[in-house]
C-alpha cells in the first residue's frame, strides 16, 4: 500500500510538467520528463501519467458547432448531390481551407512589421514551418484546400489502398511515400475518410521515417468512432491532434463508415479495378 500512496508535491510537480506539456501540446516532452524522474514519483503517480498519455490525444469534431462546415459535408454525404463529382472534389477542398483555418490558431506567431502605403502595421504572423501531407487517392482535393491556406507549405503524398482479395478481405497496401524532411516542422495529414484507422496509422508511421515533426495534426472529413479509438490506442503517447468533421457510429461488415458518405476515391475520381 505504502508503494501507492502519493505526496502532494509528487502530485504537483506532474500537474506542473502536465499543464506545461499540454500548453505546448508536447506529450513527447510529457513523457520524457515523467520517465526521467520516474524516480521520484510514486509507482501511482507514474500509472496515472502512462494514462494520460493513453487518453489524451486531443479531438475536434468541427461539425459539432453549427456553421456552413455542415452544409458542405452534407452535401459530400446526399446522394442526390454525389452525381456531381466536380462538386464533390469542390466540396472536400472547402472543408480542407476551414480545417486550415481552425488549425492554424494553434500556431506560433511572432509579431512582424508590415510597410503598408501609408505606415507600418504591426501584425501577428504564423512561424510554423508546415508539411501538408495526404494519403491517396482520395486525400488530393482535401489536401489542395489545405494547401489553399497553407500556401507556403511543403508537401508529402502517400501511397495506401485497400487491396481486396476473392473473399471480399482487405488489407491496406503500403505502395509509395514522397516527402521532404519533416524535422521540427507541423505536419498536417489529411484523408477524408477514417474507417477502421489503418490507412492513418500506416501513413503516420511511414511519415515518421522522414523525421520529427514538432506537432502532427490528423484530419478526417467523416470518421467511425471506432477508427478515431483505434488510432487513440495506436498512436497513445504521439504529439498528434485529431480534427475530424464528424465522427459517425458504425462501420458495416465491409468496413465502411455509416451512415458516412460511401467510397470517397470513387466519388472523387470513378471506380477503380
Ligand atoms: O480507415 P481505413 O479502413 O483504412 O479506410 C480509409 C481509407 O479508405 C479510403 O481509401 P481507399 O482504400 O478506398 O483508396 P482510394 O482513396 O484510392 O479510393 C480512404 O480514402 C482512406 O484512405
Ligand atoms: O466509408 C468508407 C470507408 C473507406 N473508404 C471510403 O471511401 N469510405
Amino acid at each position: 500500500m505504502s508503494e501507492l500512496s502519493t505526496t502532494d508535491s509528487d502530485n504537483s510537480t506532474l500537474y506542473s510538467i502536465y499543464k506545461k506539456s499540454k500548453r505546448t501540446l508536447n506529450t513527447r516532452l510529457l513523457e520524457k520528463t515523467v520517465k526521467k524522474h520516474r524516480e521520484y514519483f510514486s509507482r501511482y503517480t507514474y500509472i496515472c501519467a502512462q494514462l494520460i498519455f493513453k487518453y489524451d490525444i486531443m479531438v475536434h469534431t468541427i461539425g459539432d458547432n453549427n456553421s456552413l462546415f455542415n452544409q458542405f459535408i452534407a452535401e459530400i454525404r446526399d446522394v442526390n448531390v454525389q452525381n456531381d463529382p466536380l462538386r464533390f472534389r469542390r466540396n472536400l477542398e472547402r472543408v480542407g481551407e476551414i480545417f486550415a483555418y481552425e488549425i492554424s490558431k494553434t500556431f506560433n506567431y511572432s509579431e512582424k512589421d508590415v510597410q503598408t502605403p501609408l505606415g507600418t502595421a504591426k501584425m501577428n504572423l504564423p512561424e510554423d514551418e508546415v508539411v501538408v501531407a495526404s494519403i491517396l487517392r482520395a486525400g488530393l482535393p482535401l489536401h489542395n484546400g489545405l494547401l489553399n491556406y497553407f500556401d507556403r507549405s511543403e508537401n508529402a503524398f502517400i501511397s495506401a489502398y485497400r487491396k481486396y482479395n476473392e473473399k471480399g478481405e482487405f488489407e491496406i497496401k503500403f505502395e509509395y511515400i514522397s516527402s521532404p524532411s519533416i524535422d521540427g516542422k507541423v505536419v498536417i495529414l489529411a484523408d477524408p475518410m477514417l474507417a477502421t484507422g489503418s490507412s492513418m496509422e500506416l501513413a503516420y508511421k511511414a511519415l515518421f521515417t522522414k523525421g520529427t515533426p514538432k506537432h502532427v495534426h490528423i484530419v478526417s472529413v467523416i470518421a467511425s468512432a471506432e477508427g478515431v479509438e483505434f488510432v487513440k490506442e495506436k498512436l497513445a503517447g504521439e504529439n498528434i491532434t485529431l480534427w475530424m468533421g464528424a465522427i459517425d457510429p458504425e462501420l458495416n461488415s465491409k468496413s465502411y463508415i455509416v451512415p458516412g458518405c460511401g467510397d470517397a476515391g470513387d466519388l472523387a475520381f470513378g471506380a477503380k479495378l
